[in-house]
C-alpha cells in the first residue's frame, strides 16, 4: 500500500534582512544556471565581482520594509497555504524552497520520514518559466533521486488557465474592480530576460520571431512564459467583463543590462498618468503569494512613483495568498491527481532546457 504526500514549491527568501543573510541567500538563487543561465565561470564573476558587493546591502533594506514578526513574508504566507491545503485533504503536505529555507531537500526528507512514497508536486507558479517553476521541479528531481531514487512522482502542470485559478483570481480582485473606478488595470507579471523565452522554444523556430508570435498556436506555448501570461489575463478579463480599453499587461523586476519582457511595469506606472490614465489598480498574477517582489516593488515603490508622475489613485490588488477559492482550487488539483488525471506524462521537466 503506498503512501501519498503533496510538496508545495516556491522560490525562498532570507533567513533574515542581515545583509550576511541575504547574500548567501542571493549567492544562492543567482548562482542557479536556469537564473543567470552565462556559463559558469562568467556566472561566478557576475554574481561575485559585481552583483554580490552591493546588492545584498539594497535588497535587506527593501526586505526590511516588508518584513513581518514571524519572518519573511513569502514564508509566513506559503506556511499559511501549506496548513490551509493540509486541513483540506488527508495526507500530508510538505513546503520546499528553492533558494533558503525550509530547503527543498529538507522538504522531501520530512516526507519522505513520514512513509510518503507517491508525491503529488505543487510547484506555486500558475506560469512556465526556466528560472522558476522548472529549477524548482529540478531541484525536487535532484533531492529526489539522491534520497529515494523510487520515489513516484506526479507533476501539476502550469496551472495559468485553468477555470479555478482563474475564478480565484477574479473573486479575489472583484471587490476592487466592480465599480469600475478606474482607468487602467494593470497586470504586472514578473519579467524574464526574452533570451529565456528563445532558449525555452523546444521548436526552436517560434518565440519571439514574429511579433505576435504568443497569439499563434504553437506546441511550444507549452513552456513559454509570455505565452502564458497573455493567456491568463485573456481569461481573467473575460470573466471579469474589464474591457480592452482598461488594462495592460506589463513585466516588473529586470535584472542587469539585457532586454527582458516588454513593456516594463516601473516604465508604464511613470508613463500612464501623463497619457491620462490617473486612476490605476494593479495585479500580480505571476505570484500566488505576496513577496517583495508584490509588496516593496510594486505597492511602495510603484505606488510612489505613479503618484509622484501625476497619477492620483494607486490600489495594488493582493496575491491569491490563503484566499479559500485558491485553497479550493489546489485541494481540486490533488483529488484529480488522486483520480489518476496526471498520470506520468509530467513528471520531469523538459530535458531541452538542462543547464549546468
Ligand atoms: C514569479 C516567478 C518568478 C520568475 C520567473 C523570476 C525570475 C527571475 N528573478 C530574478 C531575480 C530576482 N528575483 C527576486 C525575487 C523574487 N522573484 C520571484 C519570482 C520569480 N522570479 C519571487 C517570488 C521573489 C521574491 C522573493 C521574496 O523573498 O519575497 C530577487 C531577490 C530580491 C532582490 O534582490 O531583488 C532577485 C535578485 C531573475 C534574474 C529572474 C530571471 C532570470
Ligand atoms: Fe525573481
Ligand atoms: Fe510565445
Amino acid at each position: 500500500m503506498s503512501k501519498q504526500g503533496v510538496i508545495l514549491l516556491n522560490l525562498g527568501s532570507p533567513d533574515s534582512t542581515e545583509v550576511s543573510d541575504v547574500r548567501k541567500y542571493l549567492r544562492e538563487f543567482l548562482m542557479d544556471g536556469r537564473v543567470l543561465d552565462a556559463p559558469y565561470p562568467i556566472r561566478w564573476f557576475l554574481v561575485n565581482c559585481l552583483i554580490l558587493p552591493t546588492r545584498p546591502r539594497e535588497s535587506a533594506e527593501a526586505y526590511s520594509e516588508v518584513w513581518l514578526d514571524e519572518g519573511s513574508p513569502l514564508i509566513v504566507t506559503s506556511r499559511q497555504q501549506q496548513a490551509a491545503l493540509a486541513e483540506k485533504i488527508d495526507i500530508p503536505v510538505g513546503l520546499g524552497m528553492r533558494y533558503g529555507n525550509p530547503s527543498t531537500p529538507d522538504a522531501l526528507k520530512e516526507l519522505l520520514d513520514q512513509g510518503v512514497d507517491d508525491l503529488f508536486i505543487i510547484p506555486m507558479y500558475p506560469h512556465y518559466a526556466m528560472s522558476s517553476y522548472e529549477t524548482a521541479v529540478v531541484a525536487l528531481m535532484d533531492a529526489a533521486r539522491e534520497m529515494k531514487p523510487d520515489l513516484k512522482t506526479t507533476l501539476l502542470p502550469p496551472f495559468y488557465q485553468d477555470p479555478g485559478y482563474i475564478d480565484a483570481m477574479v473573486e479575489r480582485a472583484m471587490p476592487s474592480l466592480k465599480d469600475g473606478d478606474f482607468d487602467k488595470l494593470v497586470f504586472s507579471f514578473h519579467g524574464i530576460p526574452q533570451r529565456h523565452l528563445v532558449k525555452g522554444d523546444p521548436s526552436h523556430s517560434h518565440c519571439l520571431t514574429t511579433h505576435d508570435c504568443c497569439n499563434t498556436c504553437h506546441p511550444a506555448h507549452a513552456t513559454c512564459y509570455r505565452h502564458q501570461c497573455a493567456m491568463t489575463v485573456e481569461k481573467f478579463v473575460a470573466a471579469a467583463k474589464i474591457p480592452k480599453d482598461k488594462y495592460m499587461i506589463t513585466f516588473q523586476s529586470r535584472l542587469g543590462r539585457e532586454p527582458w519582457l516588454h513593456p516594463y511595469t516601473d516604465k508604464a506606472l511613470e508613463q500612464l498618468p501623463k497619457d491620462g490614465h490617473k486612476k490605476v489598480k494593479v495585479m500580480c498574477p505571476a505570484f500566488t503569494a505576496d513577496c517583495l517582489e508584490t509588496l516593496e516593488e510594486i505597492a511602495m515603490r510603484g505606488r510612489e512613483s505613479f503618484l509622484e508622475s501625476g497619477g492620483e489613485a494607486f490600489e495594488q490588488i493582493p496575491c491569491l495568498n490563503e484566499l479559500p477559492a485558491f485553497i479550493d482550487f489546489l485541494a481540486s488539483k490533488v483529488k484529480d491527481w488522486q483520480n489518476g488525471a496526471y498520470e506520468t506524462a509530467h513528471a520531469t521537466p523538459p530535458a531541452y532546457v538542462a543547464q549546468k
